[in-house]
């Protein structure tokens, strides 16, 4: 039977984990490449110029750590920044100076130059410790129950086709085996007859001359040894709101020198259920099926997915990685891993976002080497084996040089063309889950596009661009604020609000809880605060798109980001074209979609804005993708006006209606509390369900060991499947849990839904399933008339 769960087996911490981060203003390194060549030569250091990194002999190894290693240390071409894997230095390009003038060496790479930053070996050892007693806990497949097994199939979308071990998930075992592990022999020759599909027999053979091959290993492991030592699928606690919950996930071993040394972990389940982790939680990114790759290969398969790698090696037998988090990055610390092979295949998928991401990482790993594989328009490899594909190899055989030409003809164009007409959906961009009229009239948001956003003085632009930006960045788009005008910690003070959708003032003991969900969003902001010189703003983009891939760049507002004194001698219109045209240029050369916030000129209050009111000349209308104005209603209302609209033409007006507690205006807890009273099953187009936790519970789980607990997926969508889970565990509801906050006896929320008879059902039925807590603790927290008109408004919106 499977192992039940033990105290090694512990809880993980689920990815992405990104720290909200401070780019700080004007610090970000700059350094061209010639400054880096020119510090190289005059130390004097000997070194090669690699595809994204300078490439030299480590000056910092020392003989004992580095043994075995290549003592080889890589300097990124574009942020200076250095690593040296087996002595374990990682820096920043200033860092690197610094080591450089302390050692003063007349012959850096014989002279024994201290070790300035790597962590001590005692950490080190103890995180890779960690990882592999985590490894080595993990619960043999053959001794899943059943039922897992079925689940785990159906959750990755792998399609057994055979009684023999030949399917793709079972192939995927052996990629848990270290090269040590798998020195077994194995025979002559070995036939296997497999992945039938439709009547189609493939026939693979095992050549003796390998001395190692996986699918044989396993063969051998499976039916000549009989048993397995280790798998990757295994039980895992993942922390929920009501305490420990045990489930099954997959893992994914990052294999460095020869050992594990982080372990990616996948939760079972399908949706809004898969879950990611990572253990040791704190560690640098790693590639699946790096321990397959031998030191001398010179071309390699790059996938989104572990399944995709483990479908491409068993159809080509090229060799072929998995990257860390799928599409949404490439970080630069796997490039240095990457820096071997001469021809790059980049195989993320057939869709748009695919296409997009393989084009960003390709300028990453140097464009010269990377060929771009698409099968179909829409399939990854994994679905294209399942569905019984044998022309896995001529894919790869076909794949198109990275194309970074000034001209390009349509033949080099056709497929793209062909793969956009094929994914409009996609192609329209992120949806906003919060706003879906906004999304109505504008589509989506593209990469690549710029917006300008305008609205009268303190009408709420901050407000309301910032829960725009939001809605995106809770479905994985990198986003990166710079905000001029209000300090950061003000406006992720409010972004926490309206995230939470609470005021968190009054429920200050559920802060560690939502800080936590909220940290893991790929959210970042600039340093900046007041005047800034634009070049050092665009210095610092260019910085992050290209370390933590931004899609989504706010620069609230223009006017405070110039300032009044810098450009003295300069006609200020002019100067606000200047800068206009180079977030354009940034927008379509990086494929990053800019937000500017404008403010309008002055005019009558009375009068409704057009977008001749913003100020300046007409340029930053025309360089304008979409324009968007904020236009003041009466009382708390106001409407969201789309005037232009490039990607389609459609025009529209979106109804807001300001919550003062949550700072929100797209009445998104509102909403959701009426579709779960009136319609039964949310569905996976469902706006992700926040849910209001006890200040008992927030107390708990912000200090509890694994509290740090998220989610790759949106992590409203993630809470909810807890949500679910819990209640068909038959727990107690959180609703019953949950204690309403002092303070008005006003019922504003319960009376408006009595007028609609089906509203006042799911907000009864609401409490029943976990998170009716929010109406009784809104209730305290809305006060006075304002707020029962708050709530028809609201339901009106829902409503058309
Ligand atoms: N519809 C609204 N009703 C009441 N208060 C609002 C509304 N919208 C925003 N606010 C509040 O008004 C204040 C100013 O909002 P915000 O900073 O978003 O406006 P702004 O248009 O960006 O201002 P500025 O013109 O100074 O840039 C904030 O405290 C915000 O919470």
């Amino acid at each position: 039977m499977w192992r039940p769960l033990t105290d090694t087996c512990r809880t993980i911490v689920l990815v992405p984990r990104r720290a909200l981060r401070t780019l700080e203003g004007g610090s970000v390194p700059h350094v061209t490449q010639k400054q880096i060549r020119a510090v190289l030569d005059s130390n004097k250091y000997k070194y090669s110029v690699g595809h994204a990194s300078f490439v030299l002999q480590c000056p910092f190894c020392d003989g004992q750590r580095s043994s075995g290693g290549r003592r080889t240390m890589f300097v990124n071409k574009t942020t200076g920044g250095v690593v040296c894997k087996p002595c374990d230095v990682r820096g920043a390009w200033t860092d690197f100076l610094g080591w450089v003038s302390k050692s003063k060496a007349p012959n850096p790479a014989s002279s024994k130059v201290p070790r300035v930053v790597p962590p001590s070996d005692t950490q080190q050892l103890a995180s890779r410790r960690a990882a592999q007693q985590f490894w080595s806990s993990t619960t043999p497949w053959e001794e899943t129950p059943a039922i897992i097994q079925d689940q785990a199939r159906r959750a990755f979308g792998i399609k057994v086709s055979c009684g023999l071990c030949y399917c793709v998930f079972c192939v995927a075992v052996r990629w848990s085996f270290s090269p040590a592990e798998t020195a077994a022999k194995v025979p002559e020759e070995v036939h296997h007859s497999h992945c039938q599909d439709g009547g189609e027999v493939t026939h693979v053979k095992q050549h003796s001359s390998r001395a190692y091959d996986p699918w044989c290993y396993y063969y051998l492991g499976m039916h000549t040894c009989g048993k397995l030592k280790k798998e990757f699928v295994f039980l895992v606690q993942f922390h929920t709101v009501s305490g420990r919950e045990e489930v099954w996930c997959v893992a994914y071993p990052w294999y460095e020198g020869g050992e594990v040394v982080r372990v990616k972990v996948e939760r079972v389940g399908e949706g809004p259920q898969r879950q990611l982790a990572l253990e040791p939680a704190e560690g640098s990114p790693g590639l699946f099926g790096w321990n397959t790759i031998s030191s001398d290969a010179k071309e390699v398969v790059i996938t989104g997915s572990e399944f995709d790698a483990v479908a491409v090696h068993q159809a080509t037998q090229v060799p072929t990685v998995a990257l860390p988090s799928g599409t949404l990055a490439l970080p630069p610390e796997v490039l240095p891993q990457l820096e071997q092979f001469e021809k790059v295949y980049l195989w993320l998928g057939g869709g748009t976002t695919a296409r997009q991401a393989a084009s960003h990482f390709a300028r990453k790993l140097g464009p010269n080497r990377c060929h771009l594989v698409c099968l179909d328009s829409s399939s990854s490899p994994l679905a294209a084996l399942n569905r019984g594909h044998t022309h896995l190899m001529s894919a790869l055989k076909n794949a198109k040089p990275f194309v970074n030409k000034q001209i390009v003809t349509f033949q080099q164009l056709r497929e793209e063309v062909y793969s956009e007409l094929c994914n409009a959906n996609q192609v329209a961009g992120v949806k906003w889950q919060r706003f879906p009229k906004l999304t109505q009239a504008l589509k989506g948001h593209r990469p690549g596009e710029l917006t300008v956003f305008t609205g009268v003085t303190g009408a709420g632009k901050t407000t309301l661009i910032s829960e725009l930006s939001l809605d995106l960045c809770q479905q994985g788009v990198a986003t990166l604020w710079g905000s001029f005008e209000i300090r950061n910690v003000r406006l992720a003070k409010m972004m926490l609000k309206q995230f939470s959708g609470l005021n968190l003032e009054r429920h200050l003991k559920q802060y560690g809880y939502w800080a936590n969900q909220f940290q893991q969003l790929p959210l970042y902001f600039m340093g900046f605060y007041g005047a800034a010189d634009i070049s050092s703003v665009l210095e610092t983009m260019a910085h992050a798109v290209y370390v933590y891939d931004i899609q989504h760049v706010i620069i609230d507002n223009l006017q405070f980001m110039l300032g009044a004194s810098h450009h003295a001698s300069l006609d200020r219109y002019a100067v606000q074209n200047m800068a206009v045209a180079e977030f354009r240029k940034f927008a379509s050369s990086r494929n990053v979609h800019v937000t500017v916030v404008i403010h309008p000129r002055k005019e009558s209050e009375s009068s409704e804005l057009t977008t001749a009111s913003i100020f300046g000349t007409a340029k930053a209308t025309q360089e304008a993708d979409n324009v968007l104005i904020l236009q003041s209603g009466h009382g708390s209302s106001k409407l969201l006006q789309v005037t232009k609209n490039r990607f389609d033409g459609d025009l529209g007006r979106v109804p807001l209606v300001f919550e003062k507690n949550s700072l929100t205006f797209s009445g998104l807890h509102l909403r959701q509390r009426k579709r779960e009273g009136v319609a039964s099953g949310s569905g996976d187009h469902a706006p992700p369900a926040l849910r209001v936790v006890s200040d008992t519970e927030g107390a708990q789980m912000s200090h509890a060991p694994f509290s740090e607990s998220h989610t790759h997926t949106p992590i409203g969508a993630t809470l909810k499947s807890v949500a679910e889970t819990e209640s068909s565990a038959g727990s107690r509801p959180l609703a019953a849990r949950a204690v309403p906050a002092s303070g008005s006896k006003q019922k504003p929320f319960r009376r408006s839904f009595r007028k609609k008879p089906s509203a006042a059902v799911g907000a009864k039925s609401s409490e029943g399933r976990g998170d009716g807590g929010r109406a009784e603790d809104e209730k305290g927290e809305t006060s006075g008339s304002k707020a029962s008109e708050l709530c028809s408004d609201c339901v009106s919106v829902v409503n058309s």
